[in-house]
């Protein structure tokens, strides 16, 4: 029954970041072809290095959980590490870079015998591409993330980073951008700990730049789920403001977004993932989030909940819609029988739960939408965690509500939308309207991967995507040659 709480850092040690590039799959070699060529340089109005995402993909078949996502054309030396410190959890978003397979073997055997990996600040070959990766852990275990950041070297660049390896500390000045709350309440930790300041950045700002940037740059981030179905959702770049973001961490936000950087926190609600896990955990005796997210999948919420029927004698309440079988009051059941908690399935107080938090969160979330006429309304947070039973609960609301009017969407990297705004909060102006827009637009649609279809215009097949991958490649040179015209033709 038990699971990790946090399964996705308990398996990345201090080689993961090399190791990655050693796997290269055939994907892997076709983004190797987009590089730009050796030599050939990306003239930039700015000197400062910048993120590029043109071509930016996920990596990783589609159940992953925080898949990595690709950056095929990164040529500037990045090395950024942002966080998100939430009430409950910490989110790291990470740069690593994707040198050429055999420098980087080369490279790799040069740290080995203590040569070090650069005779400068910036690398002498170019970098062909990198990724970003998404880590979490608990916010009550900050040290091991601290030891995770140390292990890594994250704060000072990576252990990829032309600076490493070095005895020196970081620099006085060194910098990490991070949002959430934590962000206040562990700055002296960090600072203390690891030598580093924290740059705060705010958390709603975070949120939408963070939830703009998957959904412009990335395809394939956001889908629908519905009746155990999940669609992707291509989004067309001219139509997606405004849109409703509902961030379910410990409690939620509701934010009306109108543009980058527009947008209003109209609403929130303090019944959210935190109540879920916090109530479960006294209620089931639970040790983490995913075992009582799995003793739901188990459960029937009928001997907890009261239902229409229990009220009606089996019947409908036919004139007002309302089945036999909808929930009149959850946990209503409870009061009525001559019972203790001891006489419950954890399963079915799990389920319950589950089901009252997620139906009220999407209620809520469209009475919102309603306010202000908005049709299309994104859910994130790590609450969600790509749980089947919680979308489909949310989507129901939302379409229950709005008579089918409004549509429940959810993203794949949900739970880091905070830390992405502001890993994005380094560069701003690499990320305007225009470059992504114009990027995202110009490519054709990539293929639905096993398990989904995906709305919009017609789709190719996996070896499209390939071929289109390849067509992208020599846009990539075009990009190399002449960025200016590349952004505004
Ligand atoms: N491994 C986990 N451990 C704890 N909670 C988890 C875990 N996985 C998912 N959750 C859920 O995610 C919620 C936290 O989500 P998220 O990280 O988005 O919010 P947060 O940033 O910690 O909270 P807030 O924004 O309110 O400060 C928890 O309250 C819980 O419902
Ligand atoms: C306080 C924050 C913003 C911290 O992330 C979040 O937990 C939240 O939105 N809580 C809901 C608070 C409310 O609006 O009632």
């Amino acid at each position: 029954m038990a699971s990790p709480t946090t399964k996705d850092h308990s398996h990345i040690d201090i080689n993961d970041i090399n190791e990655e590039t050693q796997q290269l799959s055939e994907k892997d070699i076709v983004e190797k072809d987009m590089a730009p060529l050796p030599g050939s340089s990306i003239h930039r109005s700015s000197s400062r290095p910048q993120l590029d995402v043109s071509g930016a993909a996920i990596q990783g078949n589609f159940e992953e959980k925080d898949p990595t996502i690709l950056l095929p054309n990164q040529s500037d030396d990045i090395s950024h590490l942002a966080l998100d410190i939430g009430g409950s959890l910490i989110k790291l978003v990470y740069f690593s870079r994707h040198a050429d397979r055999q420098k980087d073997d080369r490279r790799k055997r040069k740290i080995k015998e203590g040569l070090g990996v650069s005779n400068g600040t910036r690398r002498s070959y170019p970098i062909l591409g990198g990724r970003l990766h998404f880590v979490k852990f608990e916010t009550s275990k900050i040290n091991e993330c601290l030891d995770f950041i140390s292990s890594k070297q994250l704060h000072c660049g990576g252990i990829d980073s032309p600076r490493w390896p070095s005895d020196a500390p970081p620099s006085e000045n060194a910098v990490i951008k991070a949002t959430g709350g934590g962000a206040y309440k562990f700055a002296d930790l960090f600072k203390e700990k690891l030598g580093v300041s924290i740059e705060k950045e705010d958390e709603m700002n975070c949120l939408v730049s963070g939830a703009n940037f998957l959904l412009k740059a990335i395809r394939h981030e956001a889908f629908t789920h519905m009746e155990g179905h999940k669609e992707f959702v291509q989004i067309d770049q001219n139509d997606l403001f405004p849109y409703l973001l509902v961030n379910i961490g410990s409690g939620v936000s509701m934010i009306k977004v109108d543009g980058d950087g527009q947008f209003q926190r109209v609403s929130g609600t303090n019944v959210g993932g935190g109540t879920y896990w916090g109530l479960g955990r006294l209620l089931t005796k639970c040790k983490s989030f995913d075992e009582l997210l799995e003793l739901s999948q188990r459960g029937d919420n009928r001997t907890i909940d009261m239902l229409v029927g229990d009220i009606y004698g089996g019947m409908d309440y036919s004139k007002i819609g309302l089945s036999a079988s909808t929930i009149a009051s959850s946990f209503g059941k409870t009061i009525s029988e001559n019972k203790e908690l001891e006489d419950y399935k954890p399963e079915d107080i799990s389920l319950s739960l589950l089901r009252m938090i997620s139906y009220n969160i999407g209620q809520i979330a469209y009475l919102n939408a309603l306010r202000f006429g908005l049709k299309r309304i994104f859910f994130g947070g790590f609450f969600i965690r790509g749980h089947a039973y919680t979308m489909d609960t949310i989507s129901f609301a939302v379409q229950f509500w709005s008579n089918g009017d409004a549509q429940a969407m959810f993203l794949r990297h949900e739970g880091f939308l905070g830390a992405l705004g502001a890993f994005m909060s380094y560069e701003t102006h690499g990320l305007d309207d225009l470059l992504v827009h114009q990027l995202v637009e110009r490519f054709p649609m990539g293929a639905p991967y096993i398990g989904g279809n995906v709305h919009g215009p017609p789709l190719g097949d996996l070896n499209e995507k390939a071929s289109i991958t390849l067509v992208l490649n020599s846009r990539a040179l075009c990009i190399g040659l002449n960025l200016t015209s590349f952004w505004y033709a």
